[in-house]
């Protein structure tokens, strides 16, 4: 079968490689780039976090007092460029051996986890820099990722020995939210940096207690560019709703759909017997079923974020390791990403919860392994579980792969989950 995704993925390589960036681009740009450790470092400021965990009450109790400067309608609020959010964060890994090993894999390679904890802080930060308002010191908004909508790699292995550096803006903002665009570089032979991925998230403005909706500044085009992303921003809006109200969790199999599972149930049936019940593999095939991986964490203070909940980097950084380990064991030679989809954060980890991660390879195709993983929380004091994000991973292997069949009803629905997703 014929997937969407591998096909998107090659457009978007080609894209990434060859298309132009936004005009004003790093050379135009006179302010020194931050260091990333600067990063969290001036979230911290910003937000007006104290750093001892003891005393995080008392740090969200003054925050109680910016209520006063959050704009009561979103016109209030002067309109920002482009421009006033870009920033550009420098990784050195080529000049600072002690970071090196943060980011190291055994194959000498960077953490791609570890870039997914960069990219959520910088994506804050960015909005932040959107919504900077001179008059107060704090900013009276709390930040937070509500989705990653796509990260595409454009080369699969990195250096753990030369400087990476990111830049991103705000691209689109709707009345609570916004889209924040982010590209990584990696210093070449040829002592420039070359582009590595395209990252595209959404982040939403709550009001200074995290505890309702907040209005960000609108955003205003200069040029036809700007303006083509501020479109284009609009249609991802309406598609991300279409999406999530297509989820095959409240909406029946479409024809289409219903054909794929057929064909699939045919496919598993056994030709000896006339039985429904019996089931076989088609030669060099895995049952769905038979490729899961689980883990389990508690999430200490340490993973906080500057709002005292759980670091969404984090909760990539798990899931992602998870999903590399299941592809890595499915495939018998090592993965590398090429795409990350649709990681939707529904709702907050709170520190010292149980966070049970399920992770099982959903699609694959010649050298490619999807992997959806779920994450579910629980306190410690309850049984229940909820379930926070679903997170979607392509992977490149080594050696071709094993097709996948699902057994169930409910392991069928996660490849038609995939199928949704990559035909977006
Ligand atoms: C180091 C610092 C890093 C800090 C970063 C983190 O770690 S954050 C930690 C990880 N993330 C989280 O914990 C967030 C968990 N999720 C939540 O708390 C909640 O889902 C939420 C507050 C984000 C959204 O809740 P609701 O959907 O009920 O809120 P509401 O309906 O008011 O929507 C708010 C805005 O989000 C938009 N929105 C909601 N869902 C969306 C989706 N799937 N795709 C795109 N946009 C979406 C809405 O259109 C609206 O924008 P408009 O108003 O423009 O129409």
């Amino acid at each position: 079968m014929k997937r969407a995704a591998m096909r998107l993925w090659t457009l978007n390589k080609g894209l990434l490689t060859h298309g132009r960036g936004l005009a004003y681009g790093s050379e135009n740009k006179i302010c020194k780039p931050l260091h990333i450790q600067e990063v969290r470092n001036k979230l911290r400021e910003i937000v007006g976090v104290s750093t001892i965990w003891r005393d995080h009450v008392k740090a969200m109790e003054e925050r109680k007092l910016l209520h006063n400067f959050l704009a009561t309608s979103q016109k209030a609020l002067p309109p920002r460029k482009m421009k006033d959010s870009y920033i550009e964060v420098l990784l050195p890994l080529g000049s600072d051996p002690d970071l090196r090993d943060k980011y190291l894999t055994v194959q000498n390679t960077v953490r791609f986890g570890r870039i997914l904890e960069d990219l959520d802080s910088l994506g804050v930060l960015v909005c932040y820099m959107h919504n900077q308002n001179h008059s107060t010191k704090m900013s009276p908004l709390s930040i937070v990722t509500v989705l990653v909508d796509k990260i595409d790699m454009c080369k699969y292995s990195l250096s753990p020995e030369q400087d990476i550096k990111f830049t991103g803006h705000v691209s689109w903002v709707g009345k609570t939210s916004m889209e924040v665009k982010m590209k990584m570089f990696q210093m070449h032979s040829d002592d420039k940096f070359w582009p590595v991925l395209d990252a595209t998230f959404v982040m939403v403005a709550r009001d200074s207690e995290n505890k309702g909706p907040a209005f960000v500044n609108p955003l205003v085009p200069e040029n036809k560019e700007e303006e083509e992303l501020i479109t284009q921003g609009e249609l991802n809006k309406s598609r991300r709703i279409a999406f999530s109200t297509t989820s095959l969790l409240k909406v029946a199999p479409n024809s289409e759909e219903r054909n794929v599972i057929h064909e699939l149930f045919l496919n598993t049936l056994d030709p000896k017997t006339i039985s429904f019940q019996s089931r076989i593999l088609p030669p060099k095939a895995v049952w769905m079923e038979d490729t899961k991986l689980k883990s389990l964490d508690i999430c200490h203070p340490q993973e906080r974020n500057i709002f005292n909940r759980i670091f969404g980097g984090f909760l990539m950084r798990k899931a992602y390791e998870l999903a590399w380990a299941t592809a890595c064991s499915f495939g018998g030679s090592r993965p590398y990403v090429v795409t990350v989809d649709d990681i939707m954060f529904q709702k907050p980890v709170e520190v010292g919860s149980l966070l049970f991660l399920s992770s099982q390879v959903c699609f694959t195709q010649d050298n490619y392994i999807q992997v959806r993983v779920h994450s579910e929380v629980a306190s410690l004091d309850s049984r229940e579980h909820m379930t926070t994000n679903v997170f979607h991973f392509t992977f490149m292997s080594e050696k071709e792969v094993p097709l996948i069949f699902p057994k169930t009803y409910g392991v069928l629905q996660d490849y038609l989950a995939l199928e949704l997703v990559n035909d977006h």
